[in-house]
């Protein structure tokens, strides 16, 4: 487990851009290092944002994007293309504009097709997958990623891990199937706290005087059943990356100053 760290940038699109360069910047440094990297993509506003700037960015250049391998924290279960699914929102903010290899883009199944409306099977499948993916030094059932982005809801859902529902309370399946989400659409696929945790470094995005809330919620010690957010960590590092609307309701001594 490691402890969060703060970061707290002057607006959204800032908050964007600077995560984007530090994505950049890891993801090369992986590949350099490994000889490629894993990277765990959120859906949501402050997720695409991301991908967007990423795309504007001209230092995307410098990353081999096809010894990249995608993943996905969580999915809307709805039909292939469907414009509210992360994947396709996805797709249009970066990676349609990036020559990725489709074999390492990991989307999770749709709604229809070969799982129809069952979003339990369909997270049996990813489990599988992220399984096979594996390897023997990752001691577990899914790689350890370098970064795991995951966007902050306002009521501090991470993934498709909302409050009090049972995803939340999984320990022992890395993906699982959520039914009665309180956010549209009702049934998602996601990854749990414990698939979570296995990343090497997890980035959690809030930007928003709507998300001010549930940031100081879940920095401020709230249990995880009642704040997933704040059961998110990575093993080597846990980043928050904020604008200082989401920060507006943190104690200051728990950041350094804003930068510009
Ligand atoms: O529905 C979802 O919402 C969250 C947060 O989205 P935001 O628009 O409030 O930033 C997102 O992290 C998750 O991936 C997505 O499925």
């Amino acid at each position: 487990m490691s402890a969060p760290q703060i970061v707290v940038h002057r607006d959204k699109e800032l908050m964007a851009q600077a995560a984007a360069a530090r994505l950049i910047t890891k993801i090369v440094d992986a590949q350099a290092a490994r000889g490629s990297a894993s990277v765990v993509l959120t859906g949501g506003r402050n997720g695409n944002g991301l991908l967007a700037a990423l795309a504007e960015a001209p230092a995307r250049d410098a990353v081999d994007w096809s010894r990249l391998d995608l993943w996905w924290g969580d999915e809307r279960f709805l039909p292939e293309g469907d414009p509210e699914r992360n994947v396709t929102q996805a797709r249009a903010a970066l990676l349609d504009s990036v020559p990725l290899d489709p074999a390492r883009v990991h989307v999770m199944p749709p709604a229809g097709d070969r799982y129809g409306n069952d979003a339990d099977a369909a997270a049996e499948a990813y489990a599988a997958e992220l399984a096979a993916a594996a390897r023997p030094e990752d001691h577990g059932p899914v790689p350890s990623f370098d970064v795991l982005l995951l966007g902050v809801g306002p009521d501090t859902h991470v993934a498709s891990l909302f409050p009090e529902l049972p995803g939340v309370r999984e320990t022992e399946r890395t993906v699982v199937g959520v039914h009665g989400a309180p956010k549209p659409p009702p049934t998602r696929v996601s990854l749990t706290l414990p698939a979570i945790r296995a990343a090497r470094e997890v980035w959690l995005l809030a930007a928003g005087e709507d998300k001010a809330n549930a940031v100081a919620m879940a920095l401020s010690g709230a249990g995880e059943v009642q704040a997933p957010a704040s059961g998110a960590y990575g093993s080597r590092r846990t980043l928050w990356l904020l604008d200082r609307a989401a920060a507006a309701q943190l104690p200051r001594s728990l950041y350094p100053p804003a930068s510009p």
